[in-house]
């Protein structure tokens, strides 16, 4: 039964913007976390939400690495969930895995459809493609193409709007490209993807809509939604990612948040000690960049297991090191946030 009200998790209460508070209790001291912390930037291979490259930090602690990696343009109240999403994984380590293997999707970016079907090739076995559309300066067109490029290679393709359509937008939209698995964050207010998803017979995906959310509980008091995308960083971790999943009662996909394979590897982890996994996760996404910290998580026969960058393990960071200026910028984040954490 899905929870509606509050929750133990400190989502949902006025004024306090989702700052998970579980885990971990203790948040280590700042400059214990700077000592190894390093900013790396990772060059993309094809554009993915506007970047071409993307900067984040990881840090060492007793259970092996996080990470810190808030897209630049988060307040520091939105960014303090990923450090401590970053301080769960290095201090306590992953959960409990129930499976071996965790289904992963394709991810192909807003790209020409004549691109398609090289971009796949990099998804060995992949049963689903997710396929961004409703990208800023293109047309249904181009979505309606990419859709089509995609479906020729892998039959079960979900769409992701990003919340780029209004509700008649995204009516017209959905019916043009036809049979998806799902179509995720349509439009962007909790009322608008309700009222798309009483319009169309197409199941409907809320990612913002949770991980953005003062009270991601909301969506399902709606009835706005039918799976709920979750992202271990924004989310503030594992174990409240798990926990909010349990909670919300609806189909789960646990995707990335753009992660080097530090924060891949807590997705991962996360999907793999979900009591259900019924759909393909959204953690492909290091086959978009060119360089990782450590051996990315690429998809064989449309899985990929779970692996943890433990204590003791060296990491690829030097090669990536992002220039003086950035690491200060970054430090200084890490201490704003981590004095959001403390209070
Ligand atoms: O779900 C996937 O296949 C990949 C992950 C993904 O699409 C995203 C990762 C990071 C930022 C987001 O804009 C984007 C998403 O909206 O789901
Ligand atoms: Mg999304």
């Amino acid at each position: 039964m899905a929870n509606t009200g509050g929750d133990s998790l400190g989502f949902g209460r006025p004024g306090a913007r989702a700052v998970p508070r579980l885990f971990p209790a203790v948040i280590p001291d700042v400059e214990e976390l700077l000592q190894t912390a390093v900013v790396v930037r990772l060059p993309m291979r094809t554009r993915f939400r506007g970047l071409t490259a993307r900067e984040t930090m990881v840090f060492a602690g007793p259970a092996g690495w996080g990470e810190f990696g808030p897209f630049i343009e988060y307040d520091d109240a939105e960014a303090a969930s990923w450090l401590r999403a970053g301080v769960e994984a290095a201090y306590l380590g992953p959960p409990d895995p129930v499976r071996e293997t965790v289904p992963v999707n394709a991810t192909v970016p807003a790209v020409p459809a004549d691109e398609v079907a090289g971009l796949l090739r990099r998804y060995p076995g992949a049963g689903t493609a997710k396929v961004k559309v409703a990208e800023p300066g293109q047309t249904l067109d181009d979505d309606v193409a990419r859709v089509a490029a995609t479906r020729e290679v892998i039959g079960r393709v979900r769409i992701d709007a990003n919340g780029g359509w209004t509700v008649d937008e995204a009516i017209a939209a959905i019916r043009a490209i036809g049979d998806v698995e799902y179509a995720e964050q349509p439009c962007r207010t909790v009322e608008e993807l309700a009222a798309v998803r009483r319009a169309v017979g197409v199941p409907i995906a809320a990612d913002e809509s949770i991980r953005k959310a003062d009270d991601p509980f909301r969506v399902v008091a709606a009835e706005a939604a039918d799976v709920a995308v979750v992202k271990v960083a924004p989310l503030g971790g594992m174990r409240a990612t798990l926990e909010l999943a349990d909670g919300l009662g609806l189909d789960i996909v646990v995707s990335s948040a753009l992660d080097s394979a530090v924060g891949i590897a807590a997705g991962v982890a996360t999907a793999a000690a979900l009591p259900r996994l019924d759909l393909a996760c959204g953690l492909g996404t290091g086959s978009l960049f060119t360089a990782d910290v450590a051996p990315p998580f690429l998809m064989h026969d449309g899985v990929v297991e779970p692996r943890w960058f433990g204590p003791g393990r060296a990491l690829d960071v030097a090669a990536h090191a992002a220039p003086p200026d950035r690491q200060r910028w970054w430090r200084e984040r890490l201490r704003r946030c981590h004095r959001l954490l403390r209070n």
